[in-house]
């Protein structure tokens, strides 16, 4: 500090306090930057849009690095590392991998995975609906574009207020809690850290709800069938979680009522189930496939499957439900089955995102 008041001297802590001074006083005494000094954040807004994420390639490989991500947060998989990691490491790495791949290649287009071009695109709806004065970038909790990369990014753009929008409807701490951790772990090493907002689950909100029947809407009028039943199929949980007190099943089931109530009259039967469960735990009941073997084993001939709480198509949508979910129910005895698309780029999804982003960024833009 002795040197820092005394300016005339050459040593080398007073060069090295100059410096800071020099830095500080950009804000403090309204000075010229060094030539040297990176740009000064200008006070713009920044978005940051966040999926889960998906292999860079439809191979063993690729899927095993993105799995070996996934599966090792403690958020997804809440078992203790001495005992997970070797089963992990030693068995579902060994041979998941090839099998997941072979499933990918089904889905996979030529722009990439469907859930990495869907996000994309939404994110560059968002960026010309909500305009230049507010920067766009998406991120990845698992694999890349990374969250700490994409917020540097913004920062880099001069955002010093951000409002991190993980795009999951229903809230868990498998999905939209791990966003937040990730990108706090990016600004706990920040020493300027940017405002952030987060964006609330939106399960209920009337924009969702709207955007849902909208867009469901018009696909059952398009089909060459009228269904007698359809499936609401959000992606599943372990059970435990909800008897530790996550608010995600609860959160599920309150979007399936309310997107009833506004299908109730078009002659539909619901049914409301949870899919891709993932080892030998017990998951959310009742579980998708279940419910299609039991609907074509009742006599369901004509039935329609809608993925509400997927924001972008993706394997467990496109695979999953729209190739496995119908050999499971036409072999079961039932002749006609559609798997409606998510909300993804559809007219009524962006409108709904933009109209929760607005609502998140008020005050700020
Ligand atoms: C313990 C395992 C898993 C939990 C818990 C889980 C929760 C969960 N996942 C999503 C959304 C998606 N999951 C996707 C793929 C996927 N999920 C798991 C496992 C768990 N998910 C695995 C192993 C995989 C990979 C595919 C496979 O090998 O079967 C995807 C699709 C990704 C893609 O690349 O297309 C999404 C989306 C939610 C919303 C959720 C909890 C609410
Ligand atoms: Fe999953
Ligand atoms: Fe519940």
């Amino acid at each position: 500090m002795h040197c820092l008041r005394r300016r005339a001297c050459a040593c080398a802590a007073s060069r090295f306090f100059r410096r800071v001074y020099e830095v500080r006083a950009v804000t403090w005494q309204d000075q010229q930057l060094p030539a040297d000094h990176p740009p000064v954040k200008s006070g713009r807004i920044g978005v940051l849009i966040v999926n889960l994420g998906t292999p860079d390639a439809p191979e063993r490989g690729p899927v095993k690095r993105y799995l070996g991500e996934f599966l090792s947060d403690k958020r997804v998989v809440e078992i203790p590392d001495i005992v997970w990691q070797p089963i992990l490491r030693g068995i579902i790495l060994n041979t998941r991998p090839k099998r997941s791949a072979k499933a990918y290649a089904k889905v996979w287009t030529p722009e990439g995975s469907p859930l990495a071009v869907i996000t994309r695109s939404q994110a560059a709806a968002m960026q010309e609906r909500l305009g230049q004065g507010v920067m766009v970038e998406y991120a990845m909790r698992y694999g890349q574009p990374a969250i700490a990369e994409r917020l540097q990014a913004l920062m880099d753009a001069g955002c010093d207020r951000i409002l991190l929008a993980p795009l999951y409807p229903q809230y868990s701490g498998a999905t939209t809690a791990t966003v937040v951790d990730k990108a706090a772990d990016a600004l706990r090493k920040m020493r300027w850290q940017p405002a952030i907002r987060t964006l609330p689950p939106y399960h209920d909100d009337p924009a969702y709800i709207d955007a849902l029947e909208a867009d469901l809407v018009r696909q059952l009028d398009a089909l060459d069938f009228a269904p007698e039943v359809l499936v609401l199929s959000f992606h599943g949980m372990p059970q435990r979680t909800l008897e530790l007190g996550d608010p995600y099943h609860c959160q599920c089931q309150k979007t399936s009522r309310l997107l009833q109530e506004r299908l109730a009259g078009r002659g539909l039967r619901f049914r409301t189930s949870f899919q891709s469960r993932f080892g030998p735990a017990k998951w959310l009941e009742p579980a998708t496939d279940t419910v299609l073997k039991e609907e074509a084993a009742a006599g369901t001939k004509r039935l329609a499957i809608a993925a509400p709480g997927f924001s972008a198509d993706c394997l467990e949508t496109l695979e999953e439900l729209a190739m496995e979910g119908r050999d499971e129910f036409l072999e079961g005895g039932g002749t006609h089955f559609a798997a409606l698309s998510c909300l993804n780029a559809s007219d009524a999804g962006l409108a709904m995102l933009e109209s929760v982003l607005r609502r998140e960024l008020s005050g700020w833009i």
